[in-house]
């Protein structure tokens, strides 16, 4: 046999195992390479997947399970990765000042592990980023001024009447309350008619089109999705999507909304407004195109894509949160009858049976105090996050540019060192001389922190607030067989999102 018969059977197969080993051991380096930041840096954390991070845990159970187990595990800091993106998971009240308010220009955008956000989302504050950011939370913020909530007050008034017409009637049929459908309802017609000026009329109407389609928006809103993975491992791939037009929302229902949204901007446009003064007309009045804007960008002006973008967040944004609170806090008062009967009395004390206004729900202490209790037990959101846009190092942790801060508000909220005995409800850790042992980074963390907090929580609160008094004067909440003893939230989803609809019984209180 001479050496040519040899060495070429063994060339044959050795050339392509070798290039499969060194493709294999290139792709395994490219799926890990952030993944030793945390290690490196000091800071324990669950063990990252190759390419995935830490996700397929989230999507498997759930961001609320996760990031309260994680904190349990690892304690106020650890390290986790969305994908490749390095995060750093905190609950160290120095490090949230830190980066949410001291450093906020070093962390001036949530982390987004999303390179393909949708349209037009993308467009409002949500998605937005910078400078862009800067001009539009400037423009938008006078909106939710104390003088523009006051002038809210007739139109959620009206809303309020509604809601207790359909619950009275879901009382007089005998049946179970169906918590997230009545005050998703009620938020939705809010949302719609205070910052849009029309009625969407859902109470009332449980096949209601515009509640349809924000609910499916919702029932689709999980965060991690093959499409979002692909693009953002590999980011060559983002092109492609686009010119797929791949979408992470429901396509249908995102364009309903879209097209609504579009709808009363060219009905305002041809009514000339009106006098009004909601976010839609302030929005409008703050319209340019985008050569304007580039001339001059420190000016409050939006471009239509951007009122687009804003008034499709706020529809779904001031649907979903404000609703979520309702449900829980109507839950939570019907697991403790005794909180509910001291909420009751508080009202009727306070402002007996006077029509709700801004001043007069604020000035209920105890019903701020169920507000935010409910609020801690059951935060609408999960999680927030500040991407870091330099290196920078935090209480001897080295963060690098790109990677985030986080803060598990879940896992915040029930940490006993600020709320002892976290998973009962008790109202009066917020009240006046119980809440400032309570850092108030910390009391306020639902809503974020900083100059990126939440732009809607005054809102919110006030909304949820005109709902509770109005309800629990002439409803009692209570228990019954269906109603959970505990909550599942879905997994995956980083919103509050219940597994199973809550159901709690309605007994009017006249009766
Ligand atoms: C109980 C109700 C609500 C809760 C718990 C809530 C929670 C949050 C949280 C945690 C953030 C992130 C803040 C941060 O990163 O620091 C946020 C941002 C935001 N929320 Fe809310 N929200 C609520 C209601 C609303 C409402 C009613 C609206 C609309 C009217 C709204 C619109 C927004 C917008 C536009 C942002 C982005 C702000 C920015 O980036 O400048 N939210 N919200």
């Amino acid at each position: 046999m001479d050496a040519a018969t040899t060495v070429v059977p063994w060339l044959g197969w050795t050339v392509p195992v070798t290039l499969l080993c060194i493709v294999i051991t290139l792709l395994y380096l490219y799926g890990t390479w952030t993944h030793t930041t945390w290690s490196s840096a000091g800071v324990s954390g669950p063990k990252p997947l190759p390419f995935l991070g830490n996700i397929g845990e989230i999507n498997k159970k759930g961001f609320f399970h996760c990031l309260q187990e994680w904190g349990k595990q690892y304690g106020k800091m650890y390290g986790i990765y969305f994908m490749h993106r390095p995060l750093l998971m905190t609950t160290d009240v120095d490090i949230l000042k830190e980066v949410f308010i001291k450093d906020f220009a070093d962390f001036p955008d949530r982390l987004n592990a999303n390179p393909l956000q949708p349209y037009p989302v993308n467009q409002g504050l949500i998605g937005v980023t910078g400078d862009r950011w800067r001009r539009q939370r400037h423009t938008l913020t006078p909106t939710f001024s104390t003088s523009k909530l006051k002038a809210m007050n007739k139109f959620i008034t009206r809303c309020c009447h509604n809601l207790i017409a359909a619950m009275r009637k879901n009382t007089e049929e005998g049946k179970l309350l169906d918590v997230k459908q009545m005050y998703g309802s009620f938020t939705l017609d809010v949302i719609c008619g205070t910052a849009f000026g029309f009625e969407t009329n859902a109470l009332g109407h449980e096949d209601n089109v515009f509640l349809n389609n924000v609910k499916a928006i919702f029932a689709e809103a999980r965060v991690f999705k093959v499409g979002n993975i692909i693009a953002a491992v590999f980011p060559f791939t983002i092109p492609f999507f686009k010119w797929l037009g791949y979408s992470s929302m429901p396509k249908k229902e995102a364009r309903f909304i879209t097209e609504t949204i579009r709808s009363a901007i060219e009905t305002r446009r041809k009514d000339g407004g009106k006098g009004r003064v909601d976010l839609l007309q302030l929005m409008l009045d703050a319209e340019a195109t985008g050569s304007e804007i580039a001339g001059n960008p420190q000016e409050k002006r939006l471009t239509t894509d951007e009122i687009i973008g804003q008034g499709f967040t706020v529809f779904i944004a001031g649907y979903e949160t404000t609703a979520t609170t309702l449900q829980y806090l109507t839950y939570l008062l019907a697991l403790n009858p005794d909180k509910q009967e001291k909420l009751y009395r508080e009202i009727v004390d306070t402002i007996g049976n006077a029509e709700p206004t801004y001043d007069n729900v604020t000035s209920i202490k105890y019903l701020d105090s169920c507000v935010r209790e409910a609020l801690r037990c059951f935060p609408p959101a999960a999680l927030t996050s500040r991407g870091a846009l330099a290196e920078k190092t935090i209480k001897g942790v080295k963060i690098p540019a790109g990677a985030g801060v986080g803060v598990p508000i879940i896992g915040l909220m029930r940490d006993e060192e600020f709320f002892p005995e976290p998973d009962k409800f008790i109202p009066e850790r917020f009240d006046d001389e119980n809440k400032d042992a309570i850092p108030s980074i910390v009391r306020e963390m639902v809503f974020g922190a900083g100059p990126r907090q939440c732009i809607g929580m005054r809102l919110a609160l006030y909304e949820a607030k005109m709902a509770v008094v109005t309800v629990v004067r002439q409803f009692k909440f209570v228990k019954v067989p269906e109603t959970p003893d505990e909550i599942t939230f879905r997994p995956g989803f980083a919103l509050a999102l219940p597994l199973r609809p809550v159901l709690v019984g309605t007994q009017l209180r006249e009766a």
